[in-house]
């Protein structure tokens, strides 16, 4: 589904440059959840703008289906980043004057799926909370809300951005439970950036990052459960 080949990332700086991705390779197929590890500044955020359409890579091929992102205009890009990307943030971006199942729709209305907002609301279990603004939700359900805008897209490829990285652990992995579910459960494709190294055990492909090049890519054939990570 998804291939990066000899992907670089080179940023300019006035004169200076930085490597942010060397030579990166690797593979991502449907169905699968997907985490990318690697310290501070490793290139994980870079890649996950690629993958999201949001950053064009200086070299390499990243190919969609078959399709070459990277040499797609403007137009086109933009159309993939609405009709197959979903997007998940640490500070989850909801609009504050918006109720969870407004917000929701907003997403849904895009691609024509408004009348899933309940349904996806109800998906991350908070049908009891949906008419309320994001000021008067948890941190953890405000992610909710934010996973079930994503989702009721219908993305073929959900993006997540250090997605636990402002919850508590036992919240943070009742987030991850969801996001696994959703990649297991349609033919979504779920990317989580994190820092935090026990998540790996959950996950089915885990990509290391180191200094802007890929360390090591491990598959998981049994996928360990929740109770099975420290955190
Ligand atoms: N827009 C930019 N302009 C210049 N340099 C950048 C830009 N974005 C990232 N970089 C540099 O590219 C390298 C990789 O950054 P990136 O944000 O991808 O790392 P990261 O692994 O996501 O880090 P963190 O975990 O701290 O978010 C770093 O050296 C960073 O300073």
């Amino acid at each position: 589904m998804i291939q990066f080949k000899n992907i670089n990332k080179i940023y300019k700086i006035g004169d200076q440059e930085v490597k942010a991705l060397k030579n990166v390779n690797f593979e991502i197929e449907k169905g699968e959840f997907t985490v990318i590890l690697g310290p501070s500044g490793s290139g994980k955020s870079t890649a996950l703008n690629i993958l999201g359409g949001i950053d064009k890579a200086t070299s390499g091929q990243f190919l969609f289906d078959e399709l070459e992102i990277n040499s797609l205009t403007e137009a086109k890009l933009s159309d993939y980043r609405r009709d197959i990307v979903g997007f998940v943030f640490q500070f989850y971006n909801l609009i504050p004057s918006l109720t969870a199942v407004e917000n929701v729709g907003i997403a849904a209305q895009l691609t024509g799926n408004q009348s899933l907002a309940n349904a996806y609301i109800e998906k991350v279990g908070l049908s009891h909370r949906k008419h309320n603004f994001p000021a008067q939700l948890s941190g953890g359900e405000m992610q909710r809300v934010s996973i079930a805008r994503a989702l009721a897209k219908k993305p073929k490829l959900l993006l997540c951005d250090e997605p636990t990285g402002a919850l508590d652990s036992v919240t943070g992995l009742k987030i991850i439970d969801i996001l696994r579910k959703a990649s297991e459960s349609s033919e979504t494709a779920v990317v989580m950036v994190t820092h935090n190294a026990e998540f790996a055990k959950l996950a089915h492909k885990v990509i290391r990052l180191h200094d802007g090049e890929v360390a090591s890519i491990e598959t998981n054939k049994t996928l360990a459960n929740l109770s099975e990570v420290i955190v």
